[in-house]
């Protein structure tokens, strides 16, 4: 019976919400209309020739174009949210704001102060909503409604309250690709973070599963909406750990209204490198050190391997002779400590010819002047081969490569890593010239470019002008290009590095020379910077790590949030993942996993000749139980092997190793030998980063005790 009315009374609610999203689409359908049709005006203002008219149209065809794209992208579940208030006013809340033809509002943007209670109010602190409600709809159909009261006395009483627990309903459905959408169900604590003021540095902090990566991009796409002009100008640079990890989070900005944030992983913040390799943990704990500079800085000013060893030249008959050693002396007066090798080229050369005209002078009869006695040997041809060959202009990934010889190693790391630390980089660049750089490298190489200067360029070339000129008419371009090219543009381009915003994910795994990495391109940025220190994979003490963080965002003011609810892992999911991480780090506070499936996760153990039969029988049984995605998760030297085991399984079984497996969620998850994935140098913790990626199945499949 109480079933059957509260059914009514959910259809009769249901049609109460559609009548209003029949509103809003059908207001949606004539802006449409009427953005598109100001794009074609714009375009046919080009005939009228006037400057002015030209700049109109610019201006017009900017902001239809924009306007329609947005209009395209916020269509699904358009709608999402409605506030009852004290006093009777009601707000829908939703993807972006609209308004009818009069000017009332039909939609409030989710990211405007008006919407802010939708996510933060409480019973305990109603902020002046009665009733709040969530909308569940599939394109223009609403499917569903769940009402949270918040201030019963407030109540009216004709007021209906349906369903029970609006974000559990929405974490039961399954991932599929991507993140799912939290716009409609973000939580008071997200949405503090995600609100926070744009100045200064934002931390965020919170176990697996509580939402870290989701508060930061919503917290990219809320900043480019409270403060356009500053973010969308200076540009919001999003970095996270690596390509898989991007590519994850790369669906999820376009479905906030975003796609003016730069996405970067650790490996392809460097432009001109791309760099998906990983070094063993241990290797790039070294790499990653912040001892690794003043390495590189003895690198960076060593003699050239093969540079010539005598400089001969015969001058107006007399004979003209730098040795070794004179050579040497030259070259280290020029490059004394902290210059830069590239920007020292034309003062190694002065030096060069002061040492000539020193020994000139004693020799030769008929000197010419000084100047044109540089001149003189500028010209020849055997003398500008020399110059180049004794210092050349250098590319980072040049004297990197000088690393790979186990003589030069041991110079450069002499006395300021321990022996194990350079028997660990022993062999680990020789894989540059054929592999390219590891993500590790990436760091160094810009580490590098910085201590060497870059080689100076021939003034580029002026291309264009603000004008096109096309079949004898000019044209002048749209404002917006007009602006990119007033703008440094090789410059940002290529290494754009006046960011206004840098988000940073998954940072507890930032070693030092990456942050200084991402600080050069963040030095007049805000920043958010979100992370579990928990699911670090750095061996060792992590204090080191601190400080180079410290240090990339100098003096600027934090403010630190934590976020305490697990809202991937079903509870008994979890408390696996609990379990290991309790056994190193027993005072952790956990989040608490709020979604209990009362499915137990499956462990297995078996004999090392039966794990490729049955890691694949856990897969397909996982492809019954799940519509979504699987993670097969392996330790890192072995994800090749493993991957044959599930060969030819469809599309959404994935393999990565455990530290890929970093940021990722699964439907599924399959562990592969967590004994391995624990005792690797990155240990514990990135186990319990792996047996926390699944929300609804997870087993693990074992031949040692772990
Ligand atoms: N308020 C919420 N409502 C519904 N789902 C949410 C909410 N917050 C987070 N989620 C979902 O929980 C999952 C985990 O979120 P996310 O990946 O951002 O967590 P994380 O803290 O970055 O995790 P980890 O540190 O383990 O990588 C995602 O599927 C996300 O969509």
């Amino acid at each position: 019976m109480t079933d059957l009315s509260d059914a009514h009374v959910l259809q009769q609610e249901i049609a109460v919400e559609q009548e209003h999203v029949d509103t809003v689409y059908t207001r949606l359908a004539e802006l449409r209309r009427e953005a598109s049709l100001a794009e074609k005006e714009g375009y046919q203002l080009a005939g009228v020739g006037t400057f002015g008219a030209l700049v109109e149209r610019d201006a017009m065809v900017f902001h239809a174009a924009r306007r329609r794209h947005a209009l395209d992208t916020e269509y699904e579940g358009l709608v999402f949210g409605r506030l009852d208030m004290n006093g009777g006013a009601r707000h829908y809340v939703g993807r972006m704001g609209i308004r009818d033809a009069e000017s009332q509002s039909l939609v409030v943007d989710w990211r405007a102060p008006a919407a802010a209670a939708f996510y933060r109010a409480t019973p305990a602190e109603p902020q002046g909503v009665v009733r709040r409600r969530m909308i569940q709809s599939s394109r223009e159909r609403v499917t569903g409604i769940e009402d949270d009261l918040l201030d019963p006395e407030a109540a009216p009483d004709d007021m209906k309250v349906v369903g029970d627990g609006a974000l559990l309903a929405s974490l039961s459905k399954a991932t599929g690709r991507g993140m799912r959408d939290i716009v409609a169900t973000i939580q008071r604590e997200q949405d503090e973070a995600i609100r926070s003021p744009a100045s200064g540095v934002t931390i965020v902090t919170g176990g697996p599963g509580t939402g870290k990566t989701a508060v930061a991009l919503h917290r990219a796409a809320y900043l480019l909406y409270a403060d356009r002009n500053r973010f969308a100008g200076g540009g919001i640079l999003v970095v996270g750990p690596s390509g898989v990890f991007v590519n994850y989070i790369a669906t999820v900005l376009p479905s906030l209204g975003e796609d003016t944030a730069t996405l970067r992983s650790l490996g392809s913040l460097v432009p001109g490198y791309n760099a998906t390799r990983v070094d063993p943990t241990d290797v790039a704990a070294v790499k990653g050190s912040l001892r690794m500079r003043r390495v590189l800085e003895r690198a960076s000013h060593d003699a050239v391997p093969d540079a010539p060893t005598e400089l001969r030249l015969l001058y107006r008959g007399a004979l003209l002779r730098l040795d070794a050693a004179e050579l040497e002396k030259v070259r280290r007066k020029a490059l004394n400590k902290g210059a830069r090798r590239n920007e020292m080229r034309g003062v190694g050369f002065d030096r060069l010819f002061d040492a000539l005209w020193a020994q000139a002078k004693g020799s030769v009869r008929n000197l010419p002047e000084k100047q044109e006695f540089e001149s003189e040997l500028a010209d020849r041809t055997d003398f500008r081969e020399f110059l180049k060959l004794w210092w050349p202009r250098f590319t980072p990934m040049r004297v990197l490569r000088w690393m790979a010889d186990p003589g030069r190693l041991r110079a450069y790391t002499n006395g300021l890593l321990s022996k194990e630390e350079i028997k660990l980089l022993q062999g680990s660049f020789d894989g540059l010239d054929r592999h390219g750089p590891t993500i590790a490298d990436v760091a160094l190489l810009d580490e590098l470019d910085e201590l060497m200067g870059r080689p100076r360029k021939a003034p580029a070339r002026k291309t264009g002008g603000q004008f096109h000129v096309r079949d004898g008419v000019q044209e002048v371009s749209m404002s917006i290009e007009r602006q990119n090219a007033s703008r440094p543009k090789a410059e940002r381009e290529d290494d754009y590095r006046d960011y206004a915003h840098v988000v940073v994910d998954e940072a507890q795994d930032v070693s030092p020379l990456q942050w200084r990495m991402i600080g050069r391109r963040g030095q007049y940025a805000s920043w958010t910077i979100v992370g579990d220190p928990a699911q670090t994979a750095w061996p060792g003490d992590t204090s080191e790590l601190d400080a180079a963080r410290d240090r990339a965002l100098n003096s600027r003011k934090r403010q630190t949030y934590e976020l305490t609810t697990n809202y991937r892992n079903s509870s008994e999911i979890f408390a696996v993942a609990a379990r290991v991480i309790k056994k190193l780090m027993p005072d952790l506070r956990l989040p608490r996993a709020v979604r209990s499936t009362g499915v137990e996760p499956i462990e297995h153990m078996v004999a090392q000749s039966e794990l490729p039969k049955v890691i694949r029988d856990a897969v397909e049984k996982h492809l019954a139980d799940v519509d979504g995605t699987i993670g097969v998760i392996t330790p890192v030297p072995r994800r090749d092997e493993m991957a044959g085991w599930v060969a030819g399984l469809p599309e959404r079984v994935q393999v990565v190793t455990a530290l890929e497996a970093k940021g990722m969620e699964y439907d599924a998850v399959v562990l592969a030998e967590p004994a391995e994935i624990a005792t690797d140098a990155s240990g514990v913790r990135t186990l319990y980063v792996a047996l926390s990626r699944a929300t609804q199945r997870l087993t693990t499949v074992a031949s040692k005790v772990w």
